[in-house]
């Protein structure tokens, strides 16, 4: 068996964590074999809450899980580390979008990016969950210079599990069946959830998600705003935000980095922007994304038609208005 892999999870205290801390320590992430050091981090009026995490995380008794550490010191916590999920920040409440929370929360990734440059390996990789995800993985960047810029990522994988879940759904089959479905853009409600390319196993043979579901009206109108809106939908319902879900789809995305992606089959994440498909540069955008030795590549050469390119371009002009205010709170 390999050494421990070094793996931060910060807002530990918290709703994710409760369900992130037990998938990640069962090796739903890193592999059955691979055995890992887990360090918490939160802030220190939620100490006494995480040692009754810590106290159930022992008491779940699982063989991955060679040491935890509890700390409210950022120093401690991003010592040597191979992998983060970034996903301690305040959560948003009903009627609020997650661009409001760019105040509150964008400070907290000035300071973990400056404790990243300063404590991280230099290879580790970097989920933000933390919203506004995307904007804060910018900025968690920008104050890690000394760390390559695709080591960081933000999570559009819920939004890519929520939209094969609606496709599975109204076609009545399995999850595993669907693939491809792509989220471009940011993690908010101008999200552009992308049906073009996805395809779907049904009676025996692939088809395209398009003809499969045989309604444009539904695929261009309800699908779309079911998944934009479904996080707000989820808050309204539970009067908390995701937890559960938001969790795996965080396993899933690390899972797919460290492991790579199936043959044939597309994850789509916030990366920094390299300008593919006439995208803002300087942002960090979610796109379709193939991994392989822990290096993603954006899959090229996808058709763009005029609806496509309409809904690309307004999310992508959001993610440059949160870039630009996020750094004047940064800078102030
Ligand atoms: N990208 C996504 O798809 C997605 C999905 C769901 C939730 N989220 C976001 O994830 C975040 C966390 O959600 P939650 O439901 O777990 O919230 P929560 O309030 O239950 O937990 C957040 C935890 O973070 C801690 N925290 C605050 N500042 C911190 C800091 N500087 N360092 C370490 N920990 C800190 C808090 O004390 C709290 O324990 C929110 O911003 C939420 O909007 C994103
Ligand atoms: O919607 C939220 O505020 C939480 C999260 O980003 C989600 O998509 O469920």
């Amino acid at each position: 068996m390999s050494e421990p892999l070094r793996v931060l999870i910060t807002g530990a205290a918290g709703q994710i964590a409760y369900s992130l801390l037990y998938m990640v320590g069962k090796g739903d992430v890193f592999g059955p074999n691979q055995p890992l050091t887990l360090i918490m981090l939160d802030i220190p009026p939620m100490m006494a809450v995480m040692e009754g995490v810590v106290m159930e995380l022992n008491d779940c008794a699982l063989p991955l899980v060679r040491g935890i550490v509890a700390t409210a010191d950022e120093d401690v916590a991003f010592k040597d580390i191979d992998a983060a999920f970034l996903v301690g920040a305040m959560p948003r409440k009903e009627g609020m979008e997650r661009k409001d929370l760019l105040a509150a929360n964008v400070k907290i990734f000035k300071s973990q990016g400056k404790a990243l440059d300063k404590h991280a390996k230099k290879n580790v990789k970097v989920l933000v969950v933390g919203n506004p995800a995307n904007t804060n993985a910018l900025i968690c960047s920008k104050y890690a210079p000394s760390i390559p810029k695709e080591n960081f990522s933000a999570m559009t994988r819920l939004d890519q599990n929520r939209g094969q879940a609606q496709i599975a759904g109204r076609l009545k089959v399995p999850i595993d069946h669907v693939k491809n479905v792509v989220i471009w853009g940011n993690h908010s409600s101008t999200q552009f959830p992308d049906v073009t390319h996805a395809t779907v196993v049904i009676g025996g043979s692939e088809k395209k998600v398009y003809d499969a579901i045989n309604d444009e009206t539904w695929l261009k109108g309800d699908f779309i705003s079911t998944v934009q809106k479904r996080g707000a939908a989820v808050i309204a319902a539970r009067k908390l935000s995701s937890a559960m879900s938001a969790a795996k789809a965080a396993c899933d995305h690390m899972r797919d980095w460290f492991q790579g992606t199936p043959e044939g089959k597309w994850a789509s994440m916030g990366i920094y922007s390299d300008g593919s498909y006439g995208v803002a540069k300087d942002v960090m955008y979610s796109f379709p994304v193939t991994i392989q030795n822990g290096q993603w590549k954006i899959v090229q050469g996808l058709p763009v038609d005029d609806f496509a390119r309409a809904k690309m371009d307004l999310t992508a002009k959001e993610l440059c208005e949160e870039r630009d205010d996020a750094l004047k709170v940064c800078e102030a």
